[in-house]
């Protein structure tokens, strides 16, 4: 059976990417997908305002919707203190192994937590069977019309602090409009828009933070 890009892409990390070395696994997946081919990673350059905001975030608690091949989860979990913690969801059980391998190979394990499943089923149990209390920061990247509603379950759960983070990828392109119209111009959230391009591409795209009020 033919590996898939995703496969190939684990290849290249794991021949390339010097072990332990979290800067490295991310140059080499930049490069493999920009000369190689294209994959749904945040990429290097919106990668840059996903690091400003975990910075700025300093979170000790962080979730990520959408693991994919674990690239944004390294580029999070190089950021965090050491008492820190990173909780991924990812439905697709192809890419599962994929980024824990990826993760793994950047020194990054003890600091991330790969939840397979949908989001919507994972919200509802963070604070029961995985012991969160409230989350500082929250990366959503995964199916964009989940956005909005996923929001909505984190908040119905109690899982949003006053000064809870929220940084959306792909504003832009495919775009999130239901996540923008619940964001946007609701007292509970002051947004910020962070006009960028598709991950190796000329394409347009954008980030949105939402820091939630309470
Ligand atoms: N725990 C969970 N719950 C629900 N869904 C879950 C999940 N875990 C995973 N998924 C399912 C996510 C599937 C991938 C989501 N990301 C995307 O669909 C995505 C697409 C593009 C794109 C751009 C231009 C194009 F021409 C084509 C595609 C770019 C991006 O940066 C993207 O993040
Ligand atoms: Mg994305």
């Amino acid at each position: 059976m033919d590996q898939s890009k995703e496969q190939r892409i684990l290849n290249s990390v794991s021949y390339n990417a010097i072990k332990g070395d979290a800067e490295s696994v991310l140059d080499c997946i930049d490069k493999y997908c920009s000369q190689k081919e294209w994959a749904m990673n945040v990429g290097d350059e919106k990668g840059l305002i996903l690091d400003k905001i975990v910075k700025e975030a300093d979170p000790t608690v962080a979730l990520e919707l959408g693991t994919y091949c674990g690239y944004s989860a390294v580029r999070i979990a190089r950021l965090l203190k050491p008492s820190a913690h990173l909780f991924s969801i990812e439905f697709n059980a192809e890419f599962v192994p994929i980024a824990k391998e990826i993760i793994e190979i950047a020194g990054l394990e003890d600091k991330v937590t790969i939840l397979e499943g949908h989001a919507q089923d994972i919200i509802p149990q963070l604070k029961t069977k995985y012991n969160v209390d409230t989350l500082d920061f929250v990366f959503l990247d995964h199916w964009k019309d989940r956005y909005a509603p996923d929001t909505i379950l984190l908040e119905q759960y109690g899982l949003l602090r006053k000064g809870s983070i929220l940084l959306a990828d792909n504003i832009g392109f495919p775009g999130a409009p239901d996540f923008l119209k619940h964001v946007r111009n609701n007292e509970h959230y002051e947004c910020t828009h962070y006009p960028s391009h598709l991950e190796y591409m000329k394409a347009p795209d954008a980030m949105e933070k939402a820091v939630y009020l309470g």
